[in-house]
């Protein structure tokens, strides 16, 4: 609505419920010229951005494996549980390991995608483990869940080099982000 009446949108994420959603915003972005963007507030954290410059220097060497951990209890919070209300921990908080693992590998397509968890009883997902897996045996381990309000968020990158292997150890301060 806001795009078809020429308003710029920075939208919070998730930007949508499932990709046929994402691509109707981004074709309404552009048949209406508006710039149209998630609001991930973590890819502007300073120590994201330090990363982003070790990748672009490849620094490190090659990224091999990305883990990355999120848990914060929002199951008394309906938009977290409802399924009509786009509930869940995959679009709630998964949505920030995921983009931390397609960060480290540069937006790259994964070869292959692999989910376990368990549900809510409301049927939405409640813990999730993902592994994205890419071509020369680099994988992605985003682990997510809505129960869990004293993990502090983290994550890490393997990096090698040669016979070197070098790594990034990030985790919060804060539980909730
Ligand atoms: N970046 C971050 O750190 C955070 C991001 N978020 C994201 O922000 C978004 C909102 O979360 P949160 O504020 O906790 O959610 P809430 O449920 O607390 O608030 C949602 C708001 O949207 C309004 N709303 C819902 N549906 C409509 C509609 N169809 N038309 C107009 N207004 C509507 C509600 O109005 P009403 O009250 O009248 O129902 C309410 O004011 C989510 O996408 C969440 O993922 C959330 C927390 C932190
Ligand atoms: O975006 C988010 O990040 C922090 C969480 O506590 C919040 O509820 C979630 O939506």
């Amino acid at each position: 609505m806001c795009m078809e009446k020429g308003k710029n949108v920075l939208c919070e994420k998730p930007l949508a419920m499932n990709l046929t959603e994402v691509n109707e915003l981004i074709s309404a972005a552009r048949k209406h010229n508006v710039f149209l963007m998630e609001a991930f507030w973590s890819r502007f954290f300073p120590v994201y951005e330090k990363i982003r410059s070790l990748l672009n220097q490849k620094a490190l060497g090659e990224v091999k494996i990305v883990r990355a951990e999120f848990g914060v209890n929002l199951l008394h919070v309906p938009r977290s549980v409802e399924k009509e209300l786009g509930g869940g921990a995959l679009l709630d908080i998964g949505c920030y390991c995921i983009q931390f693992a397609l960060m480290a590998f540069g937006g790259e397509k994964p070869e292959s995608i692999t989910a376990k968890g368990f549900l809510h009883e409301t049927g939405v997902d409640e813990t999730v483990t993902v592994i994205l897996q890419y071509s020369g045996k680099r994988q992605a381990v985003p682990n997510l869940h809505l129960f869990d309000s004293n993990a502090k968020p983290s994550c890490d990158m393997w990096h090698k080099r040669n016979d070197s292997d070098s790594f990034i150890h990030v985790v919060s301060n804060n539980n909730n982000s």
